[in-house]
């Protein structure tokens, strides 16, 4: 029997491979992808890492082993220091200032997949919230070790990369993992399948993060 995990991810094939092969993601590697949607996909970041966070919390606060729970506290903290500093730097070198930060409104598909991971802790469960926080950390780190082979001759874009190709990063992927499967196991079957579900649509809006950068979508 495979785990819970083994099925989202299954089950999630076609997006993620369409997330490997977005032009955003092709075009980081070659060094090709504008500067300004790199901008705009960072400013729409700081969105969702700052709710990522809060949720880190809030389903902590719902749960009960104790392992779990410091896991989720330790992410609520916000993004681990390799994340949080290679952020800081690529603000202060794309001279993203304080002025436009608070001039940026969160975009329609930044908004809709911070709205999905409230959605499942606060209309489903907080089993539901973690299998929708799990794409986040499963992906990138797929990602990263993916185009680390080819790297980019962007300093900034192969700084970004490596950010997901850490071992600390690797470690705390595989933990989620392990949480998600832990929580998985002792939920009935219409819970498995809500949980499937919230990891699919998480991974329809990480694709859809790429395109949304890769557009400048507007409201
Ligand atoms: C849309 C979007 N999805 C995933 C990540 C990656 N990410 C964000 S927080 C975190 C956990 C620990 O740092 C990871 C891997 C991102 N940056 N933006």
């Amino acid at each position: 029997m495979s785990t819970i995990t083994q099925q989202m991810r299954h089950q999630a094939e076609p997006l993620w491979q369409a997330s490997f092969n977005h032009p955003f993601i092709k075009e980081l590697v070659t060094g090709k992808l504008p500067m300004t949607e790199f901008r705009y996909y960072l400013k729409q970041d700081r969105f969702y890492l700052q709710n990522f966070a809060t949720l880190h919390g809030k389903i902590a606060e719902q749960l009960t082993d104790p392992a779990i729970k410091q896991f989720l506290y330790a992410g609520a903290t916000g993004l681990d220091d390799s994340e949080k500093e290679v952020r800081i730097e690529f603000f202060q070198q794309l001279a993203i200032t304080p002025a436009e930060i608070k001039q940026t409104q969160i975009a329609p598909n930044a908004y809709n997949y911070v709205s999905h991971m409230y959605h499942e802790l606060y209309v489903g469960s907080p089993r539901r919230a973690c299998a929708a926080l799990l794409p986040c950390y499963w992906l990138y780190n797929d990602l990263g070790k993916q185009l680390i082979s080819n790297g980019s001759p962007v300093k900034l874009y192969q700084e970004f990369i490596e950010t997901y190709n850490s071992p600390e990063f690797t470690e705390a992927t595989n933990t989620m993992i392990a949480i998600v499967d832990q929580l998985g196991k002792d939920a009935d079957p219409d819970e498995k399948a809500a949980m499937i579900t919230a990891f699919v649509r998480s991974s329809y809006f990480e694709l859809h993060f790429w395109e949304m950068a890769y557009e400048e979508q507007k409201w």
